[in-house]
């Protein structure tokens, strides 16, 4: 795996789950998603979740996010106190689709979560502004999301979820709606911002090239996990 330049996780638990699992629907059109799934996600780790498509990968994202619940077992947040989508700014999420509000240009969508978490009008512009400098993207400020290619489109949702400077970033498949040179370049992109926010990154994805740019692979089959890499 490779080690791209950063911080190294510290052993302080930021997520920990135990004996987790997911049912979806009920009776005989129930469909566990999880089965039984424990593991640690360490400070600044960055872990790919790989696997096929059904196999649980977004199942599992959304539970270490927060964006879930589970129907048995427990997700537990030691650092956060509680569910981290509960402090607004502590996860930034990354999904396939840039997701940008049309009428919005580039600087006011990087800028748009923390106005909504009642950040001074100032601060999220700076904070905006110096996302898209990470992301190499500070030229697009101005332009409106139909000016943009899709790679660009991505970095700015990257961008968006860097600004701000949250302690977790999960991204799932970000990059599933790029061709191979722009979809490294975004998982580069997530990779190296997590090292400089010395923030935690999961990130999942079917493709095997992008999850070896990390440095912990879980692989999901069939609703379990099982760690390939450490
Ligand atoms: N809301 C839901 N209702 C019913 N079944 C669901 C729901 N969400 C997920 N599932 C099922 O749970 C299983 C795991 O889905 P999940 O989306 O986590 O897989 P995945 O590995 O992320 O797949 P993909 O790579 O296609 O996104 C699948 O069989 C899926 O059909």
């Amino acid at each position: 795996m490779t080690h791209l330049a950063g911080r190294q996780p510290v052993e302080t638990p930021l997520v920990e789950l135990r004996q987790v699992a997911r049912t979806f629907g009920r009776g005989r059109a129930a469909m566990v998603a999880l089965h039984e799934v424990g593991c640690t996600v360490l400070q600044g780790d960055r872990i790919a979740i790989t696997g096929p498509s059904g196999s649980g990968k977004t199942t599992l994202l959304h539970l270490i996010a927060g964006l879930d619940k589970p129907t048995a077992g427990e997700v537990r947040w030691p650092e956060f106190g509680g569910n981290p989508l509960d402090h607004p700014g502590e996860v930034g999420l990354v999904f396939q689709g840039a997701s940008l509000l049309p009428a919005l240009d580039v600087l006011e969508n990087v800028a748009l979560p923390l106005l909504l978490a009642d950040r001074p009008y100032g601060e999220a512009v700076t904070r905006a502004r110096a996302a898209l400098e990470q992301a190499e993207i500070a030229e697009l400020a101005q332009r409106l999301p139909e000016e943009l290619s899709g790679g660009q489109a991505q970095r700015v949702a990257v961008a968006r979820a860097l600004a701000p400077a949250p302690r977790l970033i999960a991204a799932d498949e970000p990059t599933g709606r790029l061709d191979t040179r722009h979809a490294l370049a975004v998982v580069d992109l997530l990779v190296r911002a997590a090292g400089e926010l010395g923030a935690t990154l999961l990130l999942a994805t079917h493709d095997p090239r992008m999850a070896e740019r990390l440095d912990r692979c879980w692989e999901m089959r069939d609703g379990t996990l099982n760690e390939v890499t450490a």
